[in-house]
């Protein structure tokens, strides 16, 4: 898969761990910054620019990670077309995937070890999803990304 990945200062760390464990699985792993140089930065903008590779089909999924990862969620799901899940553990990796149909994925660099993140974004990465009554919720959800906030 083409993955586009970003972090701000919290997640450089882990984000060069990641790329290079992804890249070592045959994916190809477009970095968008920051980098360890020491700066604290906004991830706002990274994560505008991680979604918006994902959006425009530059990217199949986006990786984001943070310091909690709260804020890069908020960020991410303000994308029009974006569904970003902020996952803790394989089991929320696999409902991120397998009922939201997540195109981004956020993790919390100052909670995950190093292959716990990994465990989380291989069974990201590879859990399909479900389609069904989930697809129905991601249509309502769809919904409501273009402003039909009162549905049925
Ligand atoms: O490290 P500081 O700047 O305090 O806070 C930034 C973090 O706040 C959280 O929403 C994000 O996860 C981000 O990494």
């Amino acid at each position: 898969m083409r993955i586009a990945i970003a972090a701000d200062h919290n997640g450089v760390t882990l984000k060069v761990r990641l790329t290079a464990w992804l890249t070592g699985l045959g994916h190809t792993v477009d970095d968008r910054g920051g980098y360890a140089d020491g700066a604290v930065t906004d991830y706002p903008p990274l994560c505008a620019d991680v979604c918006l590779q994902v959006v425009h089909g530059a990217a199949d999924r986006g990786i984001v990670l943070g310091g909690s990862g709260l804020g890069e969620t908020v960020a991410c799901n303000k994308i029009r077309g974006i569904r970003a899940g902020l996952c803790h553990d394989v089991w929320s990796a696999g409902i991120s995937r397998g009922n939201n149909d997540a195109n981004v994925l956020v993790l919390a660099a100052k909670v995950l070890t190093p292959e716990a993140a990994e465990l989380i974004a291989a069974t990201w990465l590879e859990t399909a999803f479900k389609g069904g009554v989930h697809q129905r919720r991601l249509d309502q959800i769809a919904r409501l990304e273009r402003g039909e906030a009162a549905l049925d």
